[in-house]
């Protein structure tokens, strides 16, 4: 498989010390979709910048479609498809117009240009809303238009940052499905940046987890999972409780490792999470913590967030 995208030791402090990316690296390969899953100011939208030429790194380097994104940012812009975090629509023009006049900007015209902008408002069902201005239409059929504009050219690599922020979730399952298939009909690349858990579960063939500017984990979701073994036990208790004190109290529980404690919540690994948590609570409530409730699961990307993170994932 070729590499559509190379980033390399990426690094960039903001004006101001913020250490927006401390070594960053990943690869995505054709006809992939490549999840880069983090919290908010992970360091997710200075990658996909910086990948999409809009912003230089302090050092690294970086490739995409084989070009230099430094040496070759021209070349870089004629491969790529970009929908940004927020959507780069004229509100006052027509789905159709936006359309025509971003494949004008790639030098498209005439029978070519208009076949391919009736293609894509079919594509993604927005047919009957064409000649209407963008203003009045939904956020999920706005931001639909946002990846047709995208793929006008035909490009090779999609970014698509934070595709399904701000979508209610019947706009979010109709953009799930359109990025499903743009993944399996095109051999696109896809970078997809999320802070959605169960969004980099279902779309990402690999993904990444970013934390404070660096990959701590990467893999296919059902690889990240399955390094977890066991069951995934949480413990929400009444209150924050005294720490040494909680996590002296179930050291003393048998079968239970890797115990994390954030805020109120207690998580631990189990081989048999129901076979453990009888003795993990009354464990708890002989040293006087109260647990509101309990739950047992398989692994989530949540599990593995806190696994190489330290926390709990919160978006
Ligand atoms: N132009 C800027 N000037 C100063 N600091 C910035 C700038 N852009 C981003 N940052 C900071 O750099 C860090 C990484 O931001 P980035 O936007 O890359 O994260 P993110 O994972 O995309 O988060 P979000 O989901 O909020 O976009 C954050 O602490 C952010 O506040």
């Amino acid at each position: 498989m070729s590499d559509a995208v190379t980033a390399t030791e990426l690094r960039k402090t903001y004006p101001g010390g913020v250490r927006a990316l401390d070594g960053l690296t990943l690869t995505v390969h054709a006809g992939e979709v490549f999840g880069l899953l983090g919290p908010n100011g992970a360091g997710k939208s200075s990658t996909v910048k910086i990948l999409t030429t809009l912003a230089r790194p302090d050092s690294g380097t970086a490739t995409v479609a084989g070009h230099d994104v430094l040496r070759h940012p021209d070349r870089v812009r004629r491969e790529i498809g970009v929908v940004p975090q927020r959507t780069a629509l004229d509100p006052m023009a027509t789905g159709r117009d936006n359309l025509t006049l971003q494949g004008r900007l790639f030098g498209m015209r005439g029978r070519a240009l208009h076949r391919r902008v009736d293609e894509l408002l079919d594509r993604f069902d927005l047919t009957t809303a064409a000649g209407r201005t963008v203003r009045g239409w939904s956020g999920g059929m706005q931001r639909r238009l946002d990846v047709a504009l995208a793929l006008v050219h035909k490009p090779g690599v999609l970014f698509l940052d934070e595709p399904t922020t701000g979508l209610d979730p019947e706009g979010r399952a109709e953009m799930w499905t359109e990025i499903g298939r743009l993944a399996a009909d095109e051999s696109m690349a896809i970078l997809l940046t999320t802070h959605y858990l169960d969004e980099a579960d279902r779309l990402a063939g690999r993904l990444a987890i970013v934390d404070g500017g660096t990959i701590v984990a990467e893999g296919t979701p059902a690889q990240l999972k399955g390094e977890l073994h066991g069951d995934a036990v949480h413990l929400e208790l009444h209150r924050p409780p005294d720490e040494p004190r909680a996590r002296q109290a179930i050291s003393r529980v048998a079968g239970l490792r890797d115990v994390a404690l954030d805020g109120r919540t207690l998580s631990a690994r189990a081989d048999d999470g129901a076979a453990a948590v009888p003795a993990a609570l009354a464990a708890l409530e002989s040293a006087g913590i109260g647990v509101a409730t309990v739950t047992v699961a398989r692994p989530s990307l949540d599990d593995v967030y806190l696994r190489h993170a330290g926390r709990r994932f919160a978006a």
